[in-house]
Order: C-alpha cells, then sequence, then structure tokens
C-alpha cells in the first residue's frame, strides 16, 4: 500500500489544465521533493490533495482509501494534512493558543461542553494544551510559547505554520515552500526540522524552488511540468536527467 498515490489525475480550470493525467505514488517515510517550472502544476496538485479544489479525473488515495471527492477536514482527519507558502495565523493570539487551535479539528469539544465549561471539557482543552506545548518544545519554539503570532520573524512564523499543522496528527505532511523567503541560517534550521519530523515517522511532500534544499533534503523528487510527472527518481537521477534539464532552460530556476 502506498502512502499517497494518483492515478491518471487531471486538473482542468475552465479551459486551462493544469494537471494532466499525473500518475504519481510516494512510499512510507519518504522526504519526497516535488519540483518544477512556474506553473507546472505544483501547488494545484497540492490542492487537488487537500481537497481545496474538486478534481477533473481520475484519483487520488491515501493509504489506499479514494480521499478525492472528500472535504479538506474530512482528508486532514484521515492525517494528510498540508501547509500553506504564505502562513495562515491568527496573528493577535499568542503561538500557544495557534497550536492548539490546529489541534481543534482533533480535540473532542462539544459546542455545550465548550459552553458549560465541563470536567470533560476542561480535560480536553488542558490535554490539547498539553500536546501543543510538547510540539513547541520538539519544532524549538517553546521559549516563545506566549509571544503573539504576529510579533514572529518570518522564520519562526514558518516554523508555527509547521506546528500548527503537527497538531492535526498527520500522517502525512504536505509542505508548500518551507524555505521560502528564508535567510541560510533559518533555511538550515528548516532543513534539520523536517527530517526530525520524518524520523518521528511522518511521511513528507514538499514544494520547494531552491534547488540546494531540494536535492540535500530529499530522497526522491518527481518533477512536473505541463501538469505532467516527466521525472521521478533520487536527487541524482533527476539531475542528469536530459528532458529536466530541457524543462528548466531558461527559467529562472536551475537543476544543481
Ligand atoms: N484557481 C485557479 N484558477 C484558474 N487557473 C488556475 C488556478 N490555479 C492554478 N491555475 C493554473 O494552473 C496552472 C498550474 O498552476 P500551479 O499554481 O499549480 O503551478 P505551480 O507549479 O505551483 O507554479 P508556481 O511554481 O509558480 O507556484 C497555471 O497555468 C495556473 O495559472
Amino acid at each position: 500500500m502506498y502512502e499517497l498515490e494518483a492515478r491518471n489525475l487531471q486538473m482542468k480550470f475552465g479551459g486551462v489544465t493544469a494537471i494532466a493525467g499525473l500518475d504519481l505514488v510516494v512510499e512510507e517515510g519518504e522526504i519526497r521533493g516535488l519540483i518544477g517550472p512556474n506553473g507546472a502544476g505544483k501547488t494545484t496538485f497540492f490542492n487537488a490533495c487537500s481537497g481545496r479544489y474538486p478534481i477533473t479525473a481520475g484519483e487520488i488515495r491515501y493509504r489506499g482509501h479514494t480521499i478525492s471527492g472528500l472535504k479538506p477536514h474530512e482528508i486532514a482527519a484521515q492525517g494528510l494534512v498540508r501547509t500553506f507558502q504564505h502562513v495562515t495565523l491568527f496573528k493577535k493570539f499568542s503561538v500557544l493558543k495557534n497550536v492548539m487551535a490546529g489541534n481543534y479539528l482533533h480535540a473532542q469539544h462539544s459546542y455545550w461542553g465548550s459552553l458549560l465549561r465541563t470536567r470533560k471539557t476542561r480535560e480536553a482543552e488542558a490535554g490539547s494544551e498539553r500536546r501543543a506545548r510538547e510540539i513547541l518544545d520538539f519544532i524549538g519554539l517553546g521559549h516563545i510559547a506566549h509571544q503573539q503570532a504576529a510579533t514572529l520573524a518570518h522564520g519562526h512564523q514558518k516554523m508555527l505554520g509547521i506546528a500548527i499543522a503537527l497538531a492535526a496528527e498527520p500522517r502525512m505532511l504536505l509542505l508548500d515552500e518551507p524555505c521560502a523567503g528564508m535567510n541560510n541560517d533559518e533555511s538550515r534550521e528548516m532543513i534539520a526540522l523536517v527530517r526530525r519530523i520524518r524520523d518521528t515517522g511522518i511521511t513528507i511532500m514538499l514544494i520547494e524552488h531552491d534547488m540546494k534544499v531540494v536535492m540535500g533534503l530529499c530522497d526522491r523528487i518527481t518533477v512536473l511540468n505541463f501538469g505532467n510527472n516527466i521525472a521521478d527518481g533520487t536527487p541524482e537521477e533527476v539531475r542528469a536527467n536530459p528532458e529536466v534539464r530541457e524543462a528548466y532552460l531558461g527559467s529562472q530556476a536551475h537543476v544543481a
């Protein structure tokens, strides 16, 4: 059984074909890179997997179950969770409260329970706070748990985005450009974090434009061009692939 599987996936927006019959499989425990020139369909693939947009044709399976057609929260509840390139945060909340909000999907608070502050609700909230603190310590943001999210540096905001995703208890994470806009030190921290997350047993797929990051971090890389999978292999195989070099020719990115 594959962790994630797309079969003959098609995504069309009006007359634009963003994904054109894509076949792709990800094994459990991998760090998989998803690269390709601008407009190749990378973000659309994440949007399809996370249920943001309905697929046009084909199928997406997560751990053997068809997820295409499910709502985003139903897919997240199965363990497939995505982050966004532009971090969405409750900026006025503390870092800790943001992570607790990420846990909301999995917490068992009922509406009346929250209103009446029943013992069960109080216990669930305490559990959610404990879990949020553990995640922040794991990520390395424990020391700023009470800082307002809006005041965080860019690198810490991106880390917080990942902490929020981890609070949903994923088995697989889709990371949209985790190192975008980061300086070298922040990138190094993020790369180390992605490895530590994988070492806990979470499968990772990431979109990233920085080829040094992709080549150094990923076990395997899938290359999209015009909505199609043009190469799939280890960093060395992808780097040596003439079709990949051709696809990147003239674009800003270079295959390092
Ligand atoms: N919601 C949408 N409505 C219309 N067209 C869209 C929509 N989303 C994506 N597209 C189109 O689908 C194609 C693939 O876009 P997508 O954003 O998935 O590419 P990408 O590989 O993520 O590119 P980039 O690296 O620039 O982020 C593009 O032609 C884009 O204009």
